[in-house]
């Protein structure tokens, strides 16, 4: 039901023959081209449009990063913004096509679960579904806004700020027999990052909740073990690294 495509977006967004394809000059013979030129074009057209797309999601997640620091302590966007300076994005286009009755109840587009990146920046069309889980456990409608998009924080994050930027549990319900798309840009670290809070973001007096863990074994322990799969255990970055539940559940109820 959720078909996706994935794309990178970690370097500047390559620009030469790419642009030299899709600039105005060229727009006035796609009548004239062959069908499969058509084709190369469109799908050429479009992944430039993709490239920009993630070039400007890579800026907004600078700044928002920037934002989420300052929030954190007075000073710590210029201590710590480096920490972010090997993040890379990555793409995916989720599809969600309903069943063709949706009858009397709701039907789960994507189930609940917390993103693995640092925070995610989430654009959804007109239809809606998308919902946030509360603290107190209520499922809050999102609503579709043309202005907006949102913006989650992920695992990787919760554990860098030990706890005190929360990851959002989330999911995609269909209510209306149409097509649903929306597009979630990733901002994570790299993979052989070691995470690990910095004292002056734990806080004086605070423990730290987390292990140290390398980024990519949070990752494959997400993707490939049944422990780690959220949809059915539940287990994310406090399942993954926690140093005791306790201390995890004290933090995270702040
Ligand atoms: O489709 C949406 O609105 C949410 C997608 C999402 O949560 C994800 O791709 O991780
Ligand atoms: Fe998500």
């Amino acid at each position: 039901m959720n078909a996706s495509t994935s794309l990178s977006s970690s370097s500047e967004p390559a620009s030469g023959d790419l642009s030299k394809l899709t600039d105005s000059r060229h727009i006035c013979y796609v009548d004239s081209l062959e069908p499969r030129f058509l084709l190369l074009y469109i799908a050429l057209s479009y992944s430039h449009m993709v490239q920009e797309y993630g070039s400007k999601m890579m800026e907004l997640s600078n700044k928002i990063v920037a934002v989420l620091l300052k929030c954190l302590g007075d000073g710590l966007e210029f201590k710590y913004f480096g920490d972010f300076s090997l993040c890379h994005g990555y793409l995916r286009i989720n599809n969600y096509t309903p069943p063709e009755h949706i009858e009397t109840e709701d039907v789960e587009g994507l189930g609940m679960h917390t993103d693995m990146s640092c925070i995610t920046i989430l654009y959804q069309d007109a239809i809606g579904g998308l919902q946030m889980r509360s603290k107190e456990g209520d499922w809050v409608d999102l609503l579709p806004n043309e202005d907006a998009l949102v913006v989650n924080i992920g695992d990787l994050l919760q554990a860098w700020s030990n706890g005190r930027l929360r990851s959002s549990k989330h999911r995609v319900v269909l209510k209306q027999p149409v097509n649903r798309l929306s597009v979630a840009f990733f901002w994570c670290f790299e993979d052989e990052k070691v995470i690990l809070a910095p004292e002056d973001v734990v806080g004086e007096g605070n423990h730290r909740i987390y292990k140290p863990f390398v980024c990519l074994d949070y990752i494959k322990f997400r993707e490939n073990t049944e422990e780690g799969r959220f949809d059915r255990v539940g287990n994310n970055v406090n399942g993954f690294a926690a140093i005791s539940a306790l201390n995890c559940d004290e933090n995270m109820s702040t």
